[in-house]
């Protein structure tokens, strides 16, 4: 059993984002959470960046995804972020948690926390 991880904390992405039809025509916020289940030891062991989970790549993979499509809940956003990083990383579990911090003016944050895995 794997206990490692590689974290990405606080991604900022500015995308299309919502169910109503005012949101269909604005971008907004969406801050990324994710904790990608990882064996480290490897690359540790090695000083190797070809045995990372290189989260540089990671990155840029969500970021592309995210901010060129068009989104109506967060929860879909979060289901199509694991996909990508299960499929194309080779991640065995992921927990990702999506936030839109300017949904509701009197709430400091909201959001959707999801694991899943190969
Ligand atoms: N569980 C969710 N509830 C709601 C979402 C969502 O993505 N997940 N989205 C909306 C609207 O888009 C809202 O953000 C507009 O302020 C409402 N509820």
């Amino acid at each position: 059993m794997i206990k490692d991880s590689v974290l990405i904390e606080g991604l900022t992405i500015i995308t299309t984002i919502g169910v109503y039809d005012w949101e269909k025509t604005i971008k907004q916020k969406l801050v990324l959470d994710l904790e990608m289940q990882w064996d480290n030891k490897p690359a540790g062991l090695n000083d190797d960046v070809t045995f990372c989970l290189d989260y540089a790549k990671v990155t840029s993979a969500i970021e592309n995804y995210v901010k060129n499509r068009q989104f109506g809940l967060i929860e879909r956003v979060a289901e199509d972020v694991a996909q990508l990083i299960i499929n194309d990383f080779f991640v065995p579990r992921v927990k990702i948690k999506v936030s839109k911090p300017s949904a509701i003016p009197s709430a400091k944050n909201v959001a959707v926390i999801i694991e899943r895995q190969r």
